[in-house]
């Protein structure tokens, strides 16, 4: 029996065509129920409302298995599966035509009849220090935090990379969704001196003004998750009027960081509940000797990871023209859960092609191996149903 699309009325939302015409269609869009997702959501039918204004886009948002066991510990769920296999079941049926997922949420290897159409242009990957409000005018960041202050995170790749550098801070699992996170960390009574969460989702929700300090390889040593910031659509692989509709809103040099980064993951077979954090990066050959700025110094007012627009204040909007000799940068790593050990690697090259994205994320992957990477990976699978907290992200 198919199943039922959810009935409430507060979780569907139709944005009605502008001018009904026969050439008019409806687009079921799927989403999940969070405030996040529904923002995602509606980003996304902007987008393709813009280009195709004859179009109806219906959202439908439901909660998922991930949204309803906040307090299990995600990583004990062995898949990433958990966020999307009922908008997958739903898809699968025909009673949806695409799914808008983060695309750090969405698992490497998708059901065989549905696939990753899109990815739109990607926002500041990057994760956020966010201090307790009493603690902002005296700590400027994460090394003027005391011996044994508290920071919470949701991710073993987070909290892995931070205990590398930060041996003296004390990591906490902090879970539910950015406004539960924050609220726990502003509460007088909680243990929380910071949170590090993603700037993507502070950006969404018009929250950037709780930021304290961007971090990257080169603040704080924290590199992003796989797919952080950038959001991507499946659809049903037979499905060729929606892929065709959502060709129009694909970023290319996006959808080709977010390929090479997926098949880094894939190669390592990391899934989401270990240690790799990655920073893809495109340097514009030609402005490379005077622009080549580390983006952990760009303010974000400045970062365009998509365009490139970092290096040389490129206007936005020209990732079309892309320049054939520039090089995807990837840097990526792999921690041990006590932040003993690491493997570390950077490599580059010109990408012209999807296929060349994936080659750079799977030679990646090669280049960590060398470095024992593999023995790290295993040593964190083994220890996997000991520890008792942090998951995903
Ligand atoms: N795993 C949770 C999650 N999934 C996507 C985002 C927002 C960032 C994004 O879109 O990549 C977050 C919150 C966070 O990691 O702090």
């Amino acid at each position: 029996m198919a199943t039922e699309l959810p009935k409430d009325e507060g979780t569907l939302k139709v944005i009605k065509a502008t001018k009904e015409t026969e050439h008019s269609q409806i687009f079921r869009v799927g989403t999940r129920r969070s405030i996040l997702a529904r923002v995602q959501a509606d980003e996304i039918v902007k987008e393709l409302k813009e280009q195709w204004p004859e179009h109806t886009f219906e959202i439908h948002a439901m909660s998922t298995t991930g949204d309803n066991n906040q307090k299990t510990a995600l990583h004990k769920f062995n898949e990433k599966a958990l966020w999307t296999q009922e908008l997958e079941v739903l898809l699968e049926e025909g009673q949806l035509d695409l799914i808008v997922h983060c695309l750090k949420d969405m698992p490497t290897q998708l059901p065989a009849n549905l696939q990753l159409s899109c990815i739109t242009k990607r926002r500041d990957p990057r994760d956020a220090l966010v201090l307790k409000p009493t603690l902002v005018d005296k700590v400027k960041s994460l090394k003027y935090l005391p011996e044994g202050a508290v920071v919470g995170t949701s991710s073993l790749r987070r909290t892995a990379q931070l205990k590398r550098f930060y041996p003296q801070l004390k990591f906490q699992d902090v879970r539910g969704n950015l406004g539960t996170r924050l609220g726990k960390l502003d509460d007088p009574n909680s243990d929380y001196s910071a949170i590090v969460i993603a700037v993507a989702g502070l950006e969404r929700l018009g929250m950037t003004n709780r930021i304290n300090s961007y971090l990257s390889k080169d603040n704080g040593g924290m590199l992003y998750a796989v797919g952080q910031g950038a959001l991507a659509i499946e659809t049903r692989k037979d499905d060729k009027r929606t892929t065709d509709l959502l060709a129009k809103i694909s970023c290319d040099r996006s959808t080709k960081q977010g390929l090479a980064e997926r098949q880094l993951m894939r190669t390592l077979e990391g899934g989401c509940s270990v240690p790799i954090g990655v920073e893809t990066e495109w340097i514009p050959k030609k402005r490379f000797h005077d622009t080549h700025v580390g983006i952990g110094v760009k303010p974000a007012e400045d970062y365009d990871q998509a365009t490139g627009a970092a290096f040389g204040g490129d206007p936005a909007g020209k990732e079309e023209e892309q320049d054939l000799t520039d090089e995807l940068v990837m840097r990526a790593i792999v921690v041990s859960l006590d932040g003993k050990d690491a493997a570390e690697i950077e490599t580059r090259r010109r990408i012209t092609t999807n296929e060349q994205a994936n080659e750079l994320g799977f030679d990646a992957a090669k280049l960590l191996v060398e470095k024992g990477a593999d023995k790290i990976l295993e040593q964190v699978q083994l220890n996997r149903g000991i520890i008792k907290d942090q998951g995903n992200a």
